[in-house]
């Protein structure tokens, strides 16, 4: 069973098309990553699949049921975390604590505490004397505490040290391999993902491609080259992206070095020290997507 399942999704703001045709599956106990630059319309889908917002057209479900009419009880079994996080100024981390223990059927207090006491902060501290990351390590303990079936973070990364968000991969790690749990997450640190996620999703000018994270970074390569004096390089059916900083070239590609040489032969291209270089997830994500 898929645990969200998008069809033919239509959106658009003020007429404004941010998809026309969107669909993809996310399978339960799958860890997927959705990618895509700024203004994409990664948080408009949280949105609609939150039921937040209702698409001009198309199906979703999520976990089974049409997400602009999620019940109560299939809520609770939801864990969001929408970007730009917010807690509630007036509460102490213990307040917190014992505010949302309230909703939720499977709260798990230990984990919270787990999370939050790496900060060294008192339960009765308040969430108003917080830093940015501090209270994003309280909304993350929130979070997780549920214990959901389906886990949607939109940006988890706000205001989090390195330290704290290789914490929160451990985290997310051991929550997903305890049983039949599904993580859907969009970030901008892309790096975290390459940790994370089994399934991509590119979303770009209104179309996405699904992904497994494993077929991406072996079927997509990086390799580098100096060219000579003057000649640029344009992107075309061989070539996916391309990064010229002088006569040195970043250029990515689906084709094999061979099928890479006689291309750039054809176009004129002598390369001097072309190689195939290792590419982090980021680096694909800029091959394939381009910078702007
Ligand atoms: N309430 C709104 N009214 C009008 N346009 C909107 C609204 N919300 C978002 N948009 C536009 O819809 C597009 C998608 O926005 P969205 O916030 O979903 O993108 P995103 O991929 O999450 O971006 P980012 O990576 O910057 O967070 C953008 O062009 C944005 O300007």
């Amino acid at each position: 069973m898929n645990a969200i399942e998008v069809q033919n999704l239509c959106h658009r703001y003020k007429g404004k098309s941010v998809y026309e045709d969107l669909s993809f599956s996310v399978p339960r106990g799958s860890v997927c990553g959705l990618l895509g630059k700024n203004g994409q319309g990664k948080t408009t889908l949280v949105n609609i699949l939150m039921g937040f917002l209702k698409p001009v057209s198309g199906r979703c479900l999520v976990l089974g049921e049409n997400s602009h009419n999620l019940s109560p009880s299939l809520r609770k079994r939801v864990g969001l975390l929408h970007e730009g996080h917010q807690a509630y100024e007036f509460m102490t981390i213990a307040q917190t604590e014992t505010f949302f223990s309230r909703w939720y059927p499977d709260w798990n207090r230990d984990i919270f505490y787990d999370l939050v006491n790496r900060m060294g902060l008192s339960p009765g501290h308040k969430i108003r004397q917080m830093s940015c990351g501090q209270r994003s390590q309280v909304v993350l303990g929130v979070i997780m505490a549920q214990n959901p079936d389906l886990l949607i973070l939109d940006d988890y990364s706000m205001g989090l040290d390195a330290g704290y968000r290789r914490l929160f991969l451990d985290v997310l790690h051991d929550f997903v391999a305890a049983g039949d749990k599904t993580v859907f997450v969009t970030s901008h640190i892309v790096q975290d993902l390459e940790q994370l996620v089994d399934t991509l999703l590119f979303l770009d000018q209104g179309r996405i491609t699904q992904t497994p994270l494993k077929d991406f970074m072996t079927s997509f390569k990086k390799f580098t080259f100096t060219a000579e004096k003057g000649q640029v390089l344009q992107k075309d059916t061989v070539i996916t992206g391309l990064e010229q900083r002088g006569n040195r070239i970043t250029l990515y590609t689906y084709g094999e070095m061979d099928d890479l040489k006689s291309h750039l032969a054809g176009l004129g291209i002598r390369p001097k020290d072309l190689q195939q270089s290792p590419m982090s997830l980021e680096d694909g994500f800029i091959g394939l997507m381009g910078k702007y």
